[in-house]
């Protein structure tokens, strides 16, 4: 089939009453800015949906933008004709043909907009099904549980005629629900965390920290690229802060609590992070945590180092199974990157025995104890580098603090 037109459904913020409009427009703008290449495609919006009149353009090509765009839970393709019995039924058929395999079961729901047309709902539903089974040998209708609607709609301005239906990223459209700092390391997990914070419209910005020269160039374009694939379902560019990390941790690494290294990096870390936060209006901390995945993710060392923050932390893997994990970064294109070998700021320090259940008066005692240790979160703050990451181009350095891209 060769489909006219896209219906789009909106996911779950359909519910949110007066936040509706809000939420519909935004949604408009990304597809428009999504299909922007495709310049004979024509985007609608009307009573809570989207409709693509595609003018020529390439269906499948639309299709894989639509998927990965947040906030849309299904489309549609639409074969669309004049309101026309025998337009209309040989639509269906071409509709039903072009399935990917033929259905055993299918019935035919219509809707009828247009008063004038000249058969109703139930006369439609058994013309149209009575001509697609006519031609289509082994088929039946099945009322309760077919395998396939066929849906029929009759507008003043044309029918739509439609089956398939596509699932798409769903959520929230990006950036609907408040800024928030990803901690976005080099591994597996954190840039998951950050596609989810996305998808339930949260819009982000990151922070890397890096232990420049003990970490390489290599290290820091791995996390660039990272933030470019993000980049690639925000739709708009993502803003990564590149904290220098070095000094604090070796002063941290000096304190004599080879156990507790990983509590007090992140803690510091969670600390900076918050600055940097509350400078750019964001209202929350993103971070890669599992629980029970390493020594720095039991309970007992969350609730030690959570502590160091006041902004609410997000944590969307906490529960999720790494399997479960590693799919997702495969399906959003960030596992192979993820897995280049360049080395992280916190592995160079990873102690043989971490604690798994730090004691709090200790960490707090041991941050005390460390000359100048709030001075150089300070100078980490004020000495970010700024980029902003595109998903094709990368400029550079600038300014922290700009407006919000919303
Ligand atoms: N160098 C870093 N820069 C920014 N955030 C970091 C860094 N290292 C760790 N984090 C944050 O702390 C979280 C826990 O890190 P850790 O290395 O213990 O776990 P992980 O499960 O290996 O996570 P990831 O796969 O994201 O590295 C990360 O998911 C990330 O949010």
């Amino acid at each position: 089939m060769n489909p006219d037109m896209i219906l789009i459904r909106f996911g779950e913020f359909t519910m949110k009453g007066k936040n509706r409009d809000r939420f519909d427009k935004r949604m408009v703008e990304q597809v428009r800015r999504s299909l922007r290449s495709f310049v004979r495609a024509e985007i609608t919006r009307t009573y809570g949906r989207i409709y693509i009149t595609l003018n020529g353009e390439p269906y499948e090509e639309i299709a894989v933008k639509l998927k990965d765009i947040f906030g849309i839970a299904t489309f549609s393709p639409i074969r669309k004709v004049a309101n026309d019995l025998e337009a209309i039924r040989s639509a269906a058929l071409e509709v039903m043909q072009a399935l990917p395999s033929q259905p055993a079961t299918f019935k035919v729901s219509t809707k009828r907009v247009e008063k004038q047309f000249p058969h109703d709902t139930q006369e439609m539903n058994h013309l149209v099904g009575g001509h697609v089974l006519r031609e289509t040998p082994g088929l039946k209708v099945n009322v309760r549980e077919p395998e396939v609607e066929l849906r029929v709609e009759i507008q003043p301005e044309g029918t739509y005629v439609f089956s398939s239906v596509v699932q798409a990223a769903g959520g929230f459209p990006y950036g609907t629900n408040g800024k928030a700092m990803l901690l976005l390391s080099g591994g597996i997990d954190s840039p998951v965390a950050g596609y989810l914070a996305m998808r339930q419209g949260l819009e982000i910005e990151a922070v890397h920290f890096h232990s420049y020269p003990f970490t390489s160039d290599k290290a820091k374009e791995k996390v660039i690229d990272l933030v470019r694939r993000l980049s690639h379902y925000s739709g708009v560019p993502i803003k990564l802060h590149l904290v220098s990390f070095t000094d604090i941790q070796s002063a941290l690494a000096q304190s004599g609590q080879d156990p507790l290294i990983i509590t007090l990096m992140r803690r510091s870390m969670l600390r900076i992070a918050e600055r940097i936060a509350e400078q750019v209006g964001a209202f929350g901390l993103v971070s890669g945590d599992s629980l029970g995945q390493v020594a720095s993710q039991t309970l007992g060392s969350m609730n030690v180092i959570g502590r160091s923050a006041q902004l609410p932390l997000l944590r969307p893997l906490i529960t999720m199974d790494k399997n479960e994990i590693i799919r997702i970064a495969r399906q959003i294109d960030t596992f192979e990157t993820s897995i280049l070998p360049f080395e992280d700021c916190c592995t160079l320090f990873v102690p043989k025995s971490p604690s798994t259940n730090p004691n709090l008066a200790i960490v707090e005692q041991t941050e005390q104890a460390i000359a100048g240790l709030e001075d150089m979160i300070t100078e980490a703050v004020s000495s970010v580098e700024v980029m902003r990451i595109t998903p094709e181009v990368r400029s550079a350095v600038e300014t922290a603090g700009e407006d919000s891209w919303f």
